[in-house]
């Protein structure tokens, strides 16, 4: 290829050739370093998105739940479904605080023991106590279960005079040592009346932060209307229990719906039996409790654990669009229930509150129902008041 070249020439077109293979390698180098950049970059990038991730899924700050009567069978029922973020959710980290009485020191140890050998993820700390003080040091949510169940026999009223005196008692606990915003679920009965009393003695307590279980009542009523009509019990909603957690409650289906192909109908609409809605549906819930008793020789507990759950869940964390529930809540006068008594309404929850659902109908078989069980309410808080005295 060089031949007829003289020397000068042929050198100078080797310096070309070399030079041009320079420059060549030079570009190879160019792309590698273009390369390497454009590698750097997706790999910085990945670590940010990665980190901002890993900062948006960071684990939120433990809530302290306060469990009393936590050695009895709610109590046992109820802590693995809160340490397994059934209460407050699968992502929200729990402090167990666990209250019973001396006699029952042993039996809470147990708990303890076994809460820690099942690993739960979300379960942070178990606090297991005798004392009331140390019990309630800044709560976020105390679920009240410490009583006494009743047995075969007894209206739920008759358990006043042994439990109305612990609620006062606890009552001051919890105004002096839990978190100003603590949400109160009183589940020992009598409930409305336990709840009102623990309201009067714990003033500083927002009034809409002292609530009673009436939610096993309506979980009740969803599924006896789910057996009757053969479907799911979740495409059953919007029952309502008004009034007392005891057999002069008033479990309402007027308004309930179910979910079938062609939308959402009224139960009213698919079971044309008013009888059995008027008669057996009201008997079989109000009597539920005691028909529990009477099968198992002791009171419902695996079902009032999972209530217990569902209220404090919709509570905290909302309920679903279109649907509301049964809460024991301090009367405001709605549906012209009197005042100054824990009733239970329909209500909805949203970001953190429950506001009782308005303007339903009232017919005058249900006015005269729920008239009964607000007076059965204000009965019991006769008596209460002279178990204090
Ligand atoms: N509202 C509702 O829907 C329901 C309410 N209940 C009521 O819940 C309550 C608890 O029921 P169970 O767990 O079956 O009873 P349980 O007798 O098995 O447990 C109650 C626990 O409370 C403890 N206790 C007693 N006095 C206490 C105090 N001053 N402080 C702390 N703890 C104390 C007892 O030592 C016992 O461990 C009962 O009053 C029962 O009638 C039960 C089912 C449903
Ligand atoms: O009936 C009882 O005493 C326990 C209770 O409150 C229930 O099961 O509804």
């Amino acid at each position: 290829m060089l031949e007829g070249l003289d020397s000068f020439e042929k050198k100078s077109t080797r310096n070309c050739v070399f030079i041009s293979l320079v420059f060549e390698k030079m570009e190879y180098l160019v792309l590698l370093q273009n390369g390497l950049v454009v590698l750097l970059t997706i790999a910085f990038s990945w670590k940010l998105i990665t980190y901002m991730w890993g900062s948006l899924k960071m684990e939120k700050e433990p809530m302290k739940v306060l469990v009393t009567g936590a050695a009895g069978q709610i109590g046992y029922a109820i802590a693995p479904m809160i340490a397994r973020g059934i209460m407050l959710g699968p992502d929200q980290p729990v402090i167990l605080h666990l209250l019973d009485i001396a006699p029952a020191a042993e039996a809470l140890k147990g708990v303890k023991m076994e809460l820690l050998d099942a690993a739960f993820p979300l379960l942070k700390e178990v606090h297991a106590t005798t004392d009331v003080t140390e019990a309630c040091k800044d709560v976020n949510i105390a679920i009240m279960l410490g009583g006494f169940p009743r047995k075969e026999g007894m209206e739920r009223k008759d358990m006043m005079s042994k439990n109305v005196p612990i609620y006062k008692e606890q009552a001051s606990a919890l105004e002096e040592h839990a978190a100003s915003d603590c949400k109160v679920l009183v589940v020992a009965n009598p409930a409305n009346t336990n709840a009102l009393i623990l309201k009067e003695f714990a003033p500083s307590i927002p009034e809409k932060n002292i609530t009673c279980l009436t939610r096993l009542d309506h979980n009740r009523a969803l599924s006896q209307i789910a057996e009757r009509l053969k479907v799911y019990v979740t495409d059953v909603k919007n029952v309502i229990i008004w009034g007392n957690h005891s057999s002069s409650q008033y479990p309402d289906a007027n308004h309930a719906t179910v979910a079938t192909t062609n939308g959402e109908r009224p139960v009213k609409e698919l079971d044309t039996n008013d009888h059995w809605l008027k008669n057996e549906f009201i008997n079989t819930v109000q009597q539920r409790g005691a028909a529990i008793i009477k099968a198992r020789k002791a009171s419902s507990a695996l079902s009032a654990a999972s209530a217990a759950c569902d209220h404090m869940h919709d509570w905290v964390l909302g309920t679903p669009k279109g649907t509301w529930v049964s809460m024991g809540v301090y009367s405001d006068g709605s549906y012209e229930i009197p005042k100054d008594i824990i009733y239970s309404f329909p209500v909805k929850c949203e970001k953190g509150k429950w506001s009782i659902v308005k303007g339903l109908k009232i017919d005058e078989f249900s006015r005269a129902k729920m008239d009964a069980t607000a007076k059965d309410l204000i009965d019991e808080k006769e008596v209460a008041h002279s178990c204090l005295n």
